[in-house]
């Protein structure tokens, strides 16, 4: 078993292979999303949406980050660790450098921040450090308030380039991967030829090097409203393990996303 690391996510965007993710909080669904071939792992901060029920991530705390994490931690091998950042853990440089230290001792390899290109002084100093981090653009949930809800962005021509100039200055800052949520698919595609890093997408469309969605979404069990980008991969099949190995397949096979999946 390789383990996989940046370089394995690098080798895929230069081999044209598409990469899978999910989110996982905790050490049972973790093993099941290792074992089925999921490449990457993300203790997301919806765990505040989908384990903790509030209507939004801005509730969670570093502590409930670092006590995921470090569940999600014990049940991976293969699969790289990626962790969120929570809300306001960006307030200052210092705030940022020791709430990113405490994740990366919990298990955390690689460190999500929201944020555009305001972010890229926290993240040049996070890279200096030996922190590797990713760039979350696009639909950055922690800032739902002022978005006025979870909406498609990058939907004007100006907004779609800041989008693609965020991801260049943040990757020259250091970000080592760039993840973009809700996007048009013109919008994924630009900026995974605008960067060399690995793009990471949700509802951005499948011109982009990975692909991630929440777990629960993947098992059919979102509540309420189902985004668009979403789909079910438990049905026809018999245990929770075929289901992310189906999500695996379709993603590598790129056959997911579809068209109905896009913005
Ligand atoms: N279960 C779950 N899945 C997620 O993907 C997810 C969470 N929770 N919590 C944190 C954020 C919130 N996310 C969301 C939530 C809703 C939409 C949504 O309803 N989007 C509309 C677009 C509406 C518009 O722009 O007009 C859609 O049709 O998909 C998108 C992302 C993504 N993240
Ligand atoms: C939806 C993904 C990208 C995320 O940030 C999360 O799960 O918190
Ligand atoms: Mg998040």
């Amino acid at each position: 078993m390789k383990r996989v690391t940046l370089n394995t996510l690098r080798d895929c965007k230069a081999r044209g292979e598409a990469f899978s993710c999910l989110t996982a909080y905790d050490a049972t669904l973790a093993r099941c999303a290792d074992s089925a071939g999921i490449d990457v792992l993300l203790v997301g901060d919806s765990l505040g949406m989908v384990l903790q029920g509030h209507a939004s991530t801005l509730p969670v705390t570093l502590e409930d980050i670092r006590y995921h994490t470090k569940c999600v931690a014990r049940g991976k091998q293969r699969s790289l660790l990626m962790v969120d950042l929570p809300f306001m853990s960006n307030a200052d440089t210092g705030q940022l450098l020791r709430d990113a230290g405490e994740l990366m001792r919990a298990g955390a390899e690689l460190i999500k921040i929201e944020g555009e290109a305001w972010m890229a002084d926290g993240i040049r100093e996070l890279s200096r450090r030996g922190v590797p981090v990713c760039a979350h653009l696009g639909l950055t949930p922690q800032s739902v308030h002022q978005l006025g809800g979870f909406k498609v962005q990058g939907k004007a021509a100006d907004d779609a380039e800041r989008i693609v100039q965020d991801a260049r200055l943040l990757v020259e800052a250091g970000a080592s991967v760039i993840l973009l949520e809700c996007v048009p698919r013109v919008v994924g595609r630009a900026v995974r030829e605008a960067v060399d890093a690995p793009v990471i997408g949700i509802g951005a469309g499948p011109d982009v090097d990975g692909q991630i969605l929440v777990m629960h979404d993947t098992l059919g069990l979102s509540s309420g409203y189902v985004p668009r980008f979403v789909q079910n991969f438990l049905k026809g099949q018999e245990s929770i393990e075929a289901a992310f190995g189906a999500y695996d397949e379709a993603v590598k096979s790129r056959r997911f996303p579809a068209e109905e999946h896009c913005f």
